[in-house]
C-alpha cells in the first residue's frame, strides 16, 4: 500500500535530476574555477553551502578549482595588529609587513578554513599559494590614480603561471585550493595579487570552460547604484565597452572576465555569492543567476 506514495513524492527529486542531465553531460570532464570572494565568505553558512557545491561538482565529473581572496579578514587582521590599510584603484596598498599579513591570512587562515570544508567530504582538497611549484610568478604593479602611475607597494601583475602542480593534482582527483600571493619573478620576495585577477590569469592558463566569480551582489548590475538591474548576459566587446564606467570592487572582477574569455575561456560568470547553492544553480538548472559574459561572436549558451 505505501509504496505508490513513495514513488509519488519522490517524482519532483526525479525531476530535478533529469533536469541536470544535459548540464552534467555537456560539463563532465571541464575544468571550472571558482572564486570564493572575502565578502560571500563571512557567513558559516554559506561557506558550508560553497563546500556541498565545490564537491558536487568534482563527484559530478567536472574539475573544480577553488581561487579565493579574504580581502575582509585580511583587513581585520590589519587592524587588530594596528596596521593602517588603505586601497588605490581597488587594490590594497601593501607595505612588508602588511605583505606579511596578507600571506599568513590567506594561506594560513582562509585557504585552511576552505580546506578543512571540502575535505569534511572526504579526501578531496589541497591548498597550494601561487608560491607552490611557480604556480602563479609576478612582477611590481602599480596602480593609475587619475591617469598618475602610483607605487602601491607590495601588488602583484601576474607575468608567468605554471599549471603542472594544478594540473596534477586535477588528474588525482583532488580540488586544489589557490591562494592569490604569487612569488617575485624579479627579487626573490612574494607578491599581494588581486583574487578576482588570479582567478582569471589562471582560468586562462588552465583553458578552464568557466571561470565563476561569487560575490555579494546579484551580478553587474546596468546602472549601478542607481537600478538594481542585472545585465544576465553580455559579449567581450560589450564588456569592454562598458568597463570605464565602472567602479572599484566591480573593475578587477570583470577586467578578469574580459581576460578570461579572450583567452580561451568558454564563459566567464559572475553570481551572488549570498545565495545558498548559487553555484549548483548556474551550472545545473535552466535558470542561470548573475552575469554570463560570451566571447565575441558566441550566441546564447545559456
Ligand atoms: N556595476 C556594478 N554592479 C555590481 N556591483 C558593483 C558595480 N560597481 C561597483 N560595484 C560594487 O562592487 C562590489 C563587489 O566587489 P568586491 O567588494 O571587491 O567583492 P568581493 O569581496 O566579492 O571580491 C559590490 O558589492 C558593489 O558594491
Ligand atoms: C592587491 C589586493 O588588493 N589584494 C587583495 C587580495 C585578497 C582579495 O582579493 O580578496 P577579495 O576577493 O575578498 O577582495 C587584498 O589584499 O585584499
Amino acid at each position: 500500500m505505501s509504496t505508490p506514495t513513495r514513488k509519488h513524492t519522490a517524482l519532483p527529486k526525479a525531476q530535478i535530476l533529469v533536469e541536470a542531465l544535459p548540464w552534467l553531460t555537456r560539463h563532465h570532464g571541464k575544468t571550472v574555477v571558482v572564486k570564493f570572494g572575502g565578502n560571500a565568505m563571512v557567513d558559516d553558512g554559506l561557506k558550508a553551502a560553497f563546500a556541498q557545491d565545490v564537491v558536487f561538482l568534482r563527484h559530478a565529473g567536472l574539475r573544480p578549482v577553488v581561487v579565493h581572496g579574504g580581502g575582509p579578514q585580511i583587513s581585520a587582521q590589519l587592524e587588530r595588529l594596528g596596521i593602517a590599510s588603505e586601497f588605490k584603484a581597488g587594490l590594497r596598498v601593501t607595505t612588508p609587513e602588511a605583505m606579511d599579513v596578507v600571506r599568513m591570512v590567506l594561506a594560513g587562515q582562509v585557504q585552511r578554513e576552505l580546506v578543512g570544508l571540502l575535505n569534511r567530504h572526504g579526501p578531496l582538497a589541497v591548498g597550494l599559494t601561487g608560491e607552490d611549484a611557480h604556480t602563479m610568478s609576478a612582477g611590481k604593479r602599480y596602480a593609475q590614480v587619475d591617469g598618475e602611475r602610483v607605487d602601491i607597494g607590495r601588488v602583484g601583475e601576474i607575468t608567468a603561471i605554471d599549471t603542472g602542480a594544478i594540473e596534477a593534482l586535477l588528474d588525482d582527483g583532488r580540488i586544489p585550493v589557490v591562494s592569490s600571493v604569487a612569488r617575485s619573478s624579479d627579487d626573490g620576495h612574494v607578491y599581494n595579487v588581486n583574487a578576482d585577477t588570479a582567478a582569471a590569469a589562471l582560468a586562462a592558463a588552465l583553458n578552464a570552460e568557466t571561470l565563476m566569480v561569487l560575490t555579494d551582489v546579484e551580478g553587474l548590475y546596468a546602472d549601478w547604484p542607481h537600478s538594481d538591474e542585472v545585465i544576465s548576459r553580455l559579449t567581450a566587446s560589450e564588456l569592454e565597452a562598458l568597463l570605464p564606467e565602472l567602479s572599484s570592487g566591480m573593475v578587477p572582477k570583470m577586467e578578469g572576465c574580459l581576460h578570461a574569455v579572450r583567452n580561451g575561456v568558454g564563459t566567464a560568470r559572475v553570481i551572488d555569492g549570498r545565495v545558498q547553492h548559487s553555484i549548483l544553480l548556474e551550472i545545473f538548472t535552466d535558470e542561470g543567476i548573475g552575469t554570463m559574459v560570451v566571447p565575441d561572436g558566441q550566441g546564447d549558451t545559456r
